[in-house]
């Protein structure tokens, strides 16, 4: 199926583009009312990700009312450990907890490589239906979570401010870490290339974690499986976001990857410097900008779009959009994007 708008696909690919593409990372799910009366008609998030038809019309609802330039499909980075055997839940207004957790060897034995089509066959289908009813409107993303950020959860249990029961392992355990994460990068491969097969258009790898390690355990524990996802996947674009990976962006360079995305804090110039100019830089506006008036979202965004131009560039937030953001000033975010000359 031909894309009537591949302007993503194009930029990430570092071909010429009329305009810079746009879209918010958790752009489905946070901010919109139309997404709110979908998910109170079922018990809960997981419900409502494990139903392909709802996750579908949630993955599109951004496209019909923010007019972005993609959509990401409605699920979460903890598929994964649950389709390895450990389940989560979501606990209202706090967040992801899983009842067990991974401490030994004894446990890695209880979990499995997960096949990404039999293990996850409802984001599967949920792709199958969003590509049907987007009709090649916008490209689609799939994602998954990189190795140490799944790695964080399945250990810690939960979210936490200082994952400190994650590092400790890498300190501790260094060769049970080794192995967990190589388990979770082969479940990782099997499931973007489910997506892929499904019609996913360009897949991004979140480390949202990234920024809690000392550089040479981030090159050890992360970057390393990172690079071994992006050497196992060449059917499309590939775009990675590291978020405090800041003391990295010089390794990311070499990555086997199209983009790179970057948080607020990175500074756009000395990201370019660092990457170079072989790859694409998506971000990078402080999500918070958006709380501000919207004459003055409009400035910022400009100022942000004054920085990147001229290079390849991938409009985005420095991370997810927040969930208390009107869809108002996420709109004026987008046109602003859209009518920068
Ligand atoms: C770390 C992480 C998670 N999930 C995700 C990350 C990486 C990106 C990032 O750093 O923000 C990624 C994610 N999670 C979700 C998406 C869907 C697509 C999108 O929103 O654009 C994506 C891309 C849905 C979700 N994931 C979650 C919800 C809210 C659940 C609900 O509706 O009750 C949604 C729509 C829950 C979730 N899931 C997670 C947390 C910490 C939470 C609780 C806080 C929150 O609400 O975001 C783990």
């Amino acid at each position: 199926m031909n894309l009537k708008n591949d302007l993503l696909l194009r930029a990430a690919k570092g071909e010429k583009v009329e305009r810079t593409p746009v879209w918010l990372m958790r752009q489905a799910g946070r901010i919109l009312p139309e997404y709110r009366a979908v998910r109170a008609s079922v018990s809960g998030f997981i419900e409502l990700a494990q139903t392909p038809e709802l996750a579908a019309e949630v993955t599109i609802q951004p496209v019909d009312i923010l007019d972005v330039d993609a959509a990401i499909i409605f699920s979460d980075i903890l598929v994964i450990p649950e389709a390895m055997g450990l389940p989560y839940e979501m606990v209202e207004k706090r967040g992801p907890w899983f009842p067990s957790t991974v401490n030994s060897e004894a446990d890695l034995r209880k979990l499995r490589i997960a096949d990404g089509v039999d293990d996850l066959s409802y984001v599967i289908e949920a792709i199958k239906i969003t590509k049907k009813s987007l009709n090649g409107r916008v490209p689609l993303i799939g994602f998954a979570g990189a190795p140490w950020t799944i790695f964080a959860y399945m250990i810690e249990g939960s979210g936490s401010k200082t994952f400190s029961k994650a590092r400790a392992m890498l300190y501790t355990q260094p060769d049970f870490s080794h192995k967990l994460l190589q388990m979770i990068t082969d479940s990782t491969i099997n499931y973007l290339k489910a997506q892929i097969d499904a019609g996913a258009n360009l897949v991004q790898i979140f480390d949202s974690w990234a920024g809690i390690l000392p550089p040479d355990q981030y090159m050890e524990f992360s970057l390393r499986y990172i690079s071994q996802i992006c050497d196992a996947i060449n059917e499309v674009p590939k775009t990675v976001f590291a978020k405090g990976a800041f003391f990295a962006r010089k390794e990311m360079a070499a990555l086997n990857c199209e983009t790179i995305g970057l948080d607020w804090n990175m500074e756009i110039a000395k990201s370019r410097e660092l990457i170079g100019s072989g790859k694409t830089l998506q971000g990078n506006l402080d999500p918070a900008a958006l709380y501000g008036t919207p004459k003055q979202v409009e400035e910022a965004t400009n100022r942000m779009m004054d920085q990147f131009k001229g290079s390849r560039h991938i409009a985005n937030l420095g991370h997810g959009v927040y969930p208390d953001i009107e869809p108002e000033k996420v709109k004026i975010f987008i046109q602003t994007v859209k009518n920068y000359q």
